[in-house]
């Protein structure tokens, strides 16, 4: 279980030429039972770098390797290997569907895998109790819609919904944000459980202090990113 960039470089298409690369050469390994923290200034590039490792944005060069496993710019990934990445967000408000149950958003992964028409969350029962108590979500909240928890609660079943398919990697773009101390150092608890059962876990925050309480290296990505504007 592992996370590598090789060389990862990277322009948002429309971005002014002139400011350069956003993201050059970048190299950065995660292995597996590791949480690496990655922090830097806002606008540094810290999501556009997750989304690429992620596989969800090609780069424009380099490689990034799940597994060992290479995929070059405009590689094919193949559903497994995606299915082999779990992503958080900054913000489970615009990440979940709010026509959703909680119970059914944690098991749309499941549902997609099966390739299920509608969700199905009766049908993953076991694994749906399994998660929530992975996510130390509250199962009395699983019937509720998104807009009737709260945002800590929201996140908890994020974080769960992430890990449903039993992700090797898992990538969390300040997973944290607008949260409270104690929310905070809970979900970064189950992030860091996730790596010590296996995963290779990269978390990018703002939080200095609580991301390197759980995490094993912090990389500072102006340190790894060659672009002259870095
Ligand atoms: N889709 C896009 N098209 C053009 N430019 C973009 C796009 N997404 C982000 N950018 C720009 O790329 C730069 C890096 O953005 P990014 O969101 O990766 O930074 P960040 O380090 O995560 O910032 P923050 O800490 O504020 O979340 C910013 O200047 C941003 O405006």
């Amino acid at each position: 279980m592992s996370l590598e960039l090789r060389g990862v470089s990277f322009t948002h298409r429309g971005a002014d030429p002139a400011a350069g690369r956003l993201l050059d050469g970048v190299d950065l390994s995660v292995g597996s039972g590791e949480v690496t923290g990655l922090s830097a200034p806002s606008g540094a590039g810290k999501s556009t770098l997750l989304r690429l490792a992620a596989l969800m944005v090609p780069a424009d060069s380099g490689t990034v390797l799940i597994n060992g496993r290479g995929f070059a710019s405009g590689a094919t990934v193949p559903r497994a290997v995606r299915q082999s990445v779990g992503m958080v967000f900054q913000s489970p408000r615009a990440a979940a569907d709010p026509r959703l149950r909680l119970d059914a958003l944690v098991c749309a992964p499941l549902d997609f895998r099966d390739g299920a028409l509608r969700p199905r969350p009766r049908h993953h029962a076991e694994r749906l109790a399994e998660l929530t108590e992975l996510a130390q979500l509250d199962a009395a909240l699983l019937h509720r819609y998104p807009h009737e928890v709260s945002d800590g609660q929201l996140q908890r079943a994020m974080v769960a919904r992430a890990l449903a398919l039993d992700p090797d990697v898992l990538i969390c773009d300040e997973p944290t944000a607008q949260l409270d101390a104690e929310t905070t150092a809970a979900i970064l608890g189950v992030l860091a459980d996730c790596a010590a059962a296996g995963a290779a876990v990269l978390i990018a925050s703002h939080d200095r202090a609580a991301l390197s309480r759980v995490a094993d290296t912090m990389v500072d990505l102006s340190q790894i990113n060659h672009a002259s504007s870095a």
